[in-house]
């Protein structure tokens, strides 16, 4: 193994997580072990300075990243993050786990991520486009319908898409819907992509409960993060009668040991921009969160959130990782002696990344499915790719994330193998 100049080698970054995630599968991959050190080198990774100019006609330079980790199987995919803490080694850790997401769920397509450093909660609307737009032309070298397709993730929204595409578009000189996904229905984007990744979440969390036989309908739930992917698991839980009895956000943490009203709650997110101080729930310290008493667990805010200490302290049967990389490798060895199972990220969240593909797929064909027509293939992708990761679970006696691992890298490295390295 070698490694990277540009990586600070810093032991809890989200890239040192991945890394070690790749380390547990190496046993299980046979004769594929000789090319898996291709999984530990981004391909390409960009880093862009993005000058912008302020409503009040000062500038500032932000610093923005597109990294393609891995396109064995296909074009990159995976979503632009605008966030202040995005780092191009976090970006890495991203375009990472969509290599692998996309290998375990058997989409065509490789891995990318991309991201500014910015607080877009800072920018008023109009700041917000300049600075996507330029983001997008600086990032054009790299993206394409055949070579790169983002998404949203957080801070990004359909707006942003749309900005995206129209500004790829004008730069090429011909509307090209299929450059980003996660767009405006109107706009090419597609039905059921808004709650794709909340609706995988809870599919992919019924069927690991009824495996376990955990009822969903008797069941506590506690969620973190209550943007695209947790606001939409929480109205699901909520829908099936599960009792949501703990949200936190980046403004705090609410707790009703009857359950909270999700769809009340969801109407205050909306007007307040934040879930704090919302009138149906007690406000509590946020460390109070991980000591809930709860049968399921959604972490969908940001990486590293459940760490070795939280591991111990949880009371759960089951975590649905909505977000990408929260639980850290010494927690994942905790929670599995505790004997609670975690549903990963890889698996769990591409409820998303699944309706991107059915978007581009739609984009191309320029022939649009119902809401029923997507939501039907979305729900038999996720049961079956949890089934299959279930069994290799057990067949190799791992957790479910290195049986996730053990299905996508095969097909990877398989890829890998026989496109053969010379140009
Ligand atoms: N949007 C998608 O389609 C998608 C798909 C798969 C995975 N994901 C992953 O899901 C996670 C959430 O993404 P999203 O699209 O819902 O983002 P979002 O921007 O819509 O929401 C993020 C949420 O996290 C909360 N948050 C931020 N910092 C926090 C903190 N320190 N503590 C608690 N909460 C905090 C925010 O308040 C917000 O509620 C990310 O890990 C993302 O990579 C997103
Ligand atoms: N950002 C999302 C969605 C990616 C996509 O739709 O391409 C993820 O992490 O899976």
């Amino acid at each position: 193994m070698s490694a990277l100049s540009y990586v600070s080698g810093d032991h809890h970054s989200a890239w040192s997580t991945y890394l070690a995630q790749v380390e547990r599968v190496v046993p299980f991959l046979g004769e594929l072990e000789h090319w898996v050190d291709t999984l530990r080198h981004p391909k390409r990774a960009l880093i862009v300075d993005i000058p912008l100019e302020m409503d009040d006609g000062s500038v500032r330079h932000f610093e923005g990243y597109r990294v393609q980790h891995n396109l064995s199987r296909g074009p990159g995919k995976g979503g632009v993050r605008f966030h202040p803490d995005v780092t191009l080694e976090e970006v890495m850790a991203l375009s990472a786990w969509m290599t692998i997401k996309c290998a375990a769920l058997n989409l065509p397509f490789g891995g990318a991520k991309g991201g500014i450093r910015v607080d877009p909660r800072q920018l008023s609307v109009k700041e917000l486009e300049r600075l996507t737009r330029r983001y997008t032309s600086e990032i054009g070298v790299l993206i394409g319908p055949q070579q790169d397709i983002p998404a949203p993730d957080v801070g990004t929204n359909a707006q942003v898409m749309a900005w995206m595409m129209d500004t790829y578009s004008m730069n090429v000189g011909a509307t090209t819907t299929g450059v980003v996904t996660g767009k405006p229905v109107h706009l090419g984007g597609s039905l059921g992509r808004v709650k794709a990744t909340g609706r995988g979440v809870f599919v992919t969390g019924c069927a690991a409960a009824a495996k376990m036989g955990l009822a969903i309908a008797s069941s506590r739930v506690a969620v973190q993060g209550f943007g695209n992917v947790g606001s939409v698991a929480a109205e699901l839980f909520y829908q099936h009668g599960a009792k949501v009895i703990a949200v936190q956000d980046h403004s705090g943490t609410l707790f009703n040991a009857q359950g909270i009203d999700i769809p009340a709650l969801q109407a205050w997110q909306a007007a307040q921009g934040k879930i704090s101080a919302f009138p149906g729930a007690d406000n509590i310290d946020d460390s109070a969160f991980w000591l809930q008493d709860i049968d399921i667990l959604v972490p969908a805010a940001l990486e590293g959130q459940i760490t070795a200490e939280r591991a111990q302290q949880l009371t759960c049967r089951l975590v649905l990782e909505g977000a990408n990389g929260p639980t850290l490798p010494q927690a994942d060895d905790i929670l599995r002696a505790r004997n609670i199972i975690v549903i990963p990220d890889v698996i769990c969240n591409a409820g998303g990344v699944t309706v991107s593909y059915f978007e581009w797929v739609q984009d191309f064909s320029s022939f649009y499915w119902s809401e029923e027509e997507i939501d039907q293939r979305l729900d038999t992708i996720m049961k079956h790719a949890l089934d299959a990761v279930w069994e290799k679970a057990q067949q190799l006696n791992v957790t479910l994330r290195t049986a996730a691992y053990a299905v996508a890298c095969e097909r990877i490295l398989l890829a890998r193998k026989d496109r053969g390295l010379y140009p």
